[in-house]
């Protein structure tokens, strides 16, 4: 292929031009406010951010559905991720030759380039998309039946249903921040232990779910589902997604209805969305279903992505970052397109900017699980950090996911997402 930037890109950038990942930003040295502050799409190229409202607004996005629209002239990428697949691909090819290392355009127009080229230190990101919904799937068979064992034991641990359909719960769109937003733990009723009655107070099982999760695209109106075999072309692209969870909490209050307060305090996603354009080196068979899926589920392309994750924990008053976990999101049994398909298959609507967490995403191995709960089975099995103990997180840690592709000779990365635990209100 031999894409080059004349952007420099450090070879193991998450950003360099096969990935080209959209956000929201705004400049932070732009303290006066006004139009210099205000919300704008932009995308990664190695350290830098390119602003999209001045590459539109200098007339350079001049594709036949890009030229003259206003769609990043916007707060938020809604407007851009509705406007569908030919756009994503026109946006794409019109910034890979911007940024090309043979075109002139940007490259020999200092002037321009300046204005259009922040540093990402600079930089301050946002939401990507108005999120109007927020729905969280259960899709690693791994995840399941650990959670399963440790709440059910081992006579069944995942449910009947579970093989049949991709489980899913609603989530709170109102919490959902971006990567850097402290969270507080949460209060609430917890678990009685023993025979106790519940009590109220800090939760004391704080946890994280390592996922990934999809922004939706065009969508679809109510009452028309969208097929499998073309959900794809209603999903722009891919973030991090860490759904805190607060286990006690949660144990006690979501039977029979589903998680509730334990879940909806704080759900953080990174802020650069990867684009599945620039996934699809990574496409990779996903696992085989067993049962075969009924006919609405069944794809012609069963495809996941091979996507390393990490999850990293800054134990509070510790200088450096600890390795808890490893996973994959090749390890999801029902894909995002399944996902999607059967979240519209009674008619429900979704709409651009919308977001679909995959679920915890946890491998076959020990040390490959998504969560605390798995990790240490449930506080039974406490967990060392470099020498500090942890059954669940404690006030002033920090969690770090990381997601990287590794391709040949350049990388297509998600940055992390990270969030540092607050004490609760007093
Ligand atoms: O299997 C159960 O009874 C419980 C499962 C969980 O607690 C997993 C969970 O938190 C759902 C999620 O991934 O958000
Ligand atoms: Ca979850
Ligand atoms: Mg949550």
């Amino acid at each position: 292929m031999g894409l080059i930037s004349f952007v420099e890109v450090d070879l193991d950038s998450h950003f360099p031009i096969e990935n080209l990942p959209y956000g929201v930003f705004r400049p932070s040295s732009a303290c006066g406010g006004g139009d210099a502050a205000a919300p704008r799409p932009g995308v990664a190229i190695g350290d830098f951010v390119l602003d999209l409202s001045v590459v539109s607004s200098a007339g350079l996005f001049d594709g036949p559905i890009l030229k003259n629209s206003p769609c990043f002239l916007q707060a938020s990428l809604n407007m851009f991720v509705g406007l569908g697949r030919p756009a994503w691909k026109e946006a794409r090819l019109t910034l890979q030759r911007l940024l090309s290392v043979d075109e002139p355009i940007l490259r020999d127009n200092s002037s321009l380039r300046e204005k259009c080229l922040l540093k990402m230190s600079e930089v301050e990101m946002l939401l990507p998309t108005v999120i109007g919904d927020y729905t969280d799937f259960f899709s690693s068979m791994h995840h399941a039946k650990n959670c399963g064992l440790i709440f059910r034991g081992p006579a069944k641990p995942i449910q009947e249903n579970w093989f049949h359909l991709p489980i899913a719960y609603h989530g709170r769109a109102s919490s959902v921040v971006i990567s850097g937003t402290p969270i507080v733990r949460p209060r609430g009723q917890a678990y009685p232990t023993g025979s106790s009655p519940p009590y109220f107070g800090p939760t004391q099982k704080m946890d994280f779910e390592l996922e990934m999760a999809a922004i939706v695209g065009p969508g679809n109106e109510l009452g028309k589902p969208i097929d499998v075999n073309i959900a794809a072309d209603h999903i722009f692209g891919l973030v991090l997604m860490n759904d805190w969870s607060a286990r006690d909490i949660q144990a006690w209050e979501y039977v029979p209805l589903g998680p509730f307060l334990g879940k909806s305090f704080g759900t953080t996603i990174s802020p650069w969305i990867v684009t599945l354009d620039a996934l699809e080196p990574f496409a990779c068979e996903a696992p085989k279903q067993d049962p075969e899926p009924l006919p609405y589920l069944t794809e012609s392309k069963h495809v996941n992505y091979d996507i390393p994750l990490e999850v990293w924990i800054k134990p509070a008053g510790h200088e450096h970052p600890v390795l808890v976990t490893s996973s994959n999101f090749s390890n999801l049994y029902w894909t995002l397109t399944q996902q999607l398909a059967h979240h519209t298959i009674n008619g429900c609507n979704l709409r651009p900017g919308d977001l679909l967490g995959t679920g915890t995403i946890s491998g076959p191995e020990e040390g490959s699980v998504g969560c605390l709960l798995e990790l240490t089975w449930n506080g039974q099995k406490p967990q060392n950090l470099n020498g500090t103990i942890r059954k669940f997180l404690e006030d002033g840690d920090e969690v770090v996911f990381k997601a990287c592709c590794k391709g040949k000779g350049y990388n297509v990365g998600f940055g992390s997402c990270t969030g540092k635990i607050q004490p609760a209100i007093p």
